[in-house]
């Protein structure tokens, strides 16, 4: 007999007939003999609607209220069900997040949790009963000692269900949902996309966290921290679904840190690294594919890549390669910059040092806090690069020690999780695994800044200071004759809106620079474990994006992951684009 941990999204549960579908197949597990849980989202689109009614009131609703309101969807759902269970003569019971007792944050919108008592829900298991959970809410003591309701953030339920399993001590935890399982990319947008039987949590994270909605990241955080095995599969048809996998070791338990395990997991410092920046080049579709499928028959292994657009519409694009690469590489560029215009330049004797771990997901001051620390440390910062769980800057080699005592001070990381020059152990991963599609993006510039210590850092605080989550940070690498940097970053729509005033306060406080809004966009993110391995995705992502004639405003790339920000109109055919010619469909 086993405890089964099952999920139902708003997309199996949008009806009574599914409702009572899916009562009929737990009735089947539970006459196998499991124990079971239910944790249901709302039903259909009903969040969406309630938050609708909201706005209908208010632009900007009191977040307790809302939460107050959004929590009631779950509510709904988790009564019919556990009525429909019990009119089939199995009994069940409903619990709201408070009643299970989910403790979480004291946060409205997008609380962590820290938290689940498990004695009431087990007492329940033990009489025989199915329990049925709301998702996607906890409770919390407010700073008056009573209780109140919070939720985790849209599409928390996963999260909901994985933390469940990992305080009742589960094994596995199944996500029922729309689609077969975890496919290579959204089936609303590829008709095509396969069906994946396993894939990594690391993977998944990066799939989930710009885009997959398939999975809320926080869920993949939780299963790959406690070594949950996490199964995603369709609640319409009998299938295996797609099993997610960590060799991480997984972590104890401890009381009040469910989700909040550290933030940082590892610093990693990549010595002997040279940056070439090519500048000025041409901002057409195919400069990047030309650049990266030259390096790669050079047998060049390029590992950041970054690109920004400047004034006047010319691209710059730095990237990172080995030291011993250097004359190989030098020779490349010459022939690059004759082929298609602009400059390059390069500096050696540079270090790539990235901070990583799930916890800097949604954490914006994270990021704030290392580039303030090197910015105390007198550190300056040559490029950047941000994904939603790594964050990676280049700095002159001679500053490395200083930079590894600060850090690893600042985020409490022992010798053991510091790694100076990993190698990395080849592995035989397909170098694209799958695509994620995010369009909640907007892209902002801040152009002028002055090149000094501190700029980035002063920026990503005052940012993360507002709870202003921005991601895909590019620091160019071109010094106008002013001695001056651009900045550029993706944020959500949502987040756009509330920046004006501290963007304001920001170019008043760093003279002359001024802030740039970008066209309409969406951001393209191709994952895969083997791309760190091997020579040249990053030159066919973009021979895909050339061929279907898509220009690329913006790249930023992390190991595993290479994210192109295309204009909003061609995003749909930039999918499709990079998934026929990985041959994802087969
Ligand atoms: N890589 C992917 N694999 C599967 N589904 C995906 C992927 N990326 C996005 N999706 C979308 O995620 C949807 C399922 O998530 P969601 O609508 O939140 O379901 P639920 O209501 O079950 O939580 C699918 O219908 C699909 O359109
Ligand atoms: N109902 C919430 C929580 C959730 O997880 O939903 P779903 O499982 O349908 O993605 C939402 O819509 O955000």
């Amino acid at each position: 007999m086993a405890l089964l941990i099952k999920k139902f999204g708003g997309t199996s549960v949008e009806d009574i007939t599914k409702i009572k579908a899916i009562a009929q197949s737990i009735i089947q597990s539970k006459e196998a003999g499991n124990d079971i849980v239910v944790v249901v989202s709302a039903m259909g689109h009903s969040t969406d609607h309630l938050n609708k009614l909201a706005e209908s009131i208010s632009k900007n609703p009191n977040s307790r209220e809302l939460d107050m309101l959004l929590s009631t969807g779950e509510q709904v759902t988790m009564a019919l069900l556990s009525m429909s269970l019990n009119e089939y003569g199995i009994p069940a019971i409903s619990l709201t997040g408070s009643q299970v007792g989910i403790v979480t944050e004291s946060i409205h919108g997008k609380a962590r949790i820290l938290d689940i008592k498990t004695e009431r829900i087990q007492n329940y298991i033990n009489q025989g009963y199915v329990v049925v959970v709301a998702g996607f809410q906890g409770s919390t003591l407010s700073h008056t000692g009573s209780m109140e309701i919070t939720t985790l953030g849209r599409g928390g339920s996963d999260t909901s269900a994985v933390a469940l399993s990992t305080a009742l001590g589960a094994e596995t935890c199944e996500i029922y949902t729309d689609v077969p399982g975890v496919l290579t990319t959204d089936p609303r947008i590829v008709p095509n996309a396969k069906l994946l039987d396993i894939i990594s949590c690391e993977e998944m994270l990066e799939l989930a966290s710009v885009g997959a909605s398939v999975l809320h990241p926080r869920a993949v955080e939780i299963a790959r921290n406690y070594g949950i095995k996490l199964y995603v599969k369709s609640s319409q048809a009998l299938s295996n679904g797609t099993l997610l996998h960590s060799k991480i070791k997984p972590l104890a338990l401890k009381r009040g840190g469910l989700e909040l395990t550290k933030t940082v997991n590892s610093l990693e410092v990549l010595e002997k690294q040279t940056v070439f920046s090519i500048s000025k080049l041409p901002d057409r579709p195919g400069i990047a594919a030309q650049i990266f499928e030259t390096l790669s028959k050079a047998n060049i292994n390029v590992d950041l890549i970054i690109q920004a657009t400047h004034d006047g519409k010319s691209n710059d694009i730095a990237f990172t390669v080995n030291d011993f690469e250097l004359t190989k590489t030098i020779d490349q560029c010459k022939l690059i910059t004759k082929q298609l215009g602009g400059e390059y330049d390069f500096k050696k004797n540079m270090t790539k040092l990235s901070i990583q771990g799930a916890g800097i997901m949604g954490r914006p001051s994270v990021s704030a806090d290392l580039f303030d620390t090197l910015f105390q440390a007198n550190i300056n910062v040559r490029l950047i690069a941000t994904s939603e769980i790594k964050v990676s800057c280049v700095i002159d080699i001679e500053n490395i020690s200083k930079a590894i005592r600060f850090v690893s001070e600042k985020f409490k990381l022992s010798d053991k999780q510091i790694f100076i020059n990993p190698v990395i152990e080849s592995e035989d991963q397909p170098e694209v695994r799958g695509i994620a599609l995010d369009k909640n993006q907007v892209q902002v510039s801040i152009r002028n800044l002055p090149d000094k210590p501190g700029v980035a850092a002063s920026i990503c605080l005052a940012l993360a200071e507002n709870n202003l989550i921005f991601d895909t940070i590019v620091q160019s690498e071109r010094l106008t004759s002013l001695k001056t940097k651009d900045i550029s970053f993706t944020m959500s729509k949502q987040d756009r809106e509330r920046a004006n005033t501290i963007f304001h306060s920001l170019t008043k406080k760093l003279a002359g620079s001024f802030i740039e809004d970008g066209p309409a966009i969406a951001k393209v993110s191709t994952v895969g474990a083997g791309m760190a391995f091997k020579v040249g995705t990053a030159g066919k992502i973009f021979r895909a994006l050339a061929n279907k004639n898509i220009n690329i405003e913006m790249i930023a790339t992390s190991e595993i992951r290479t994210s192109c920000i295309v204009l909003e109109q061609d995003c749909d055919q930039a999918v499709n684009a990079i998934h026929s010619y990985f041959q994802l469909d087969k």
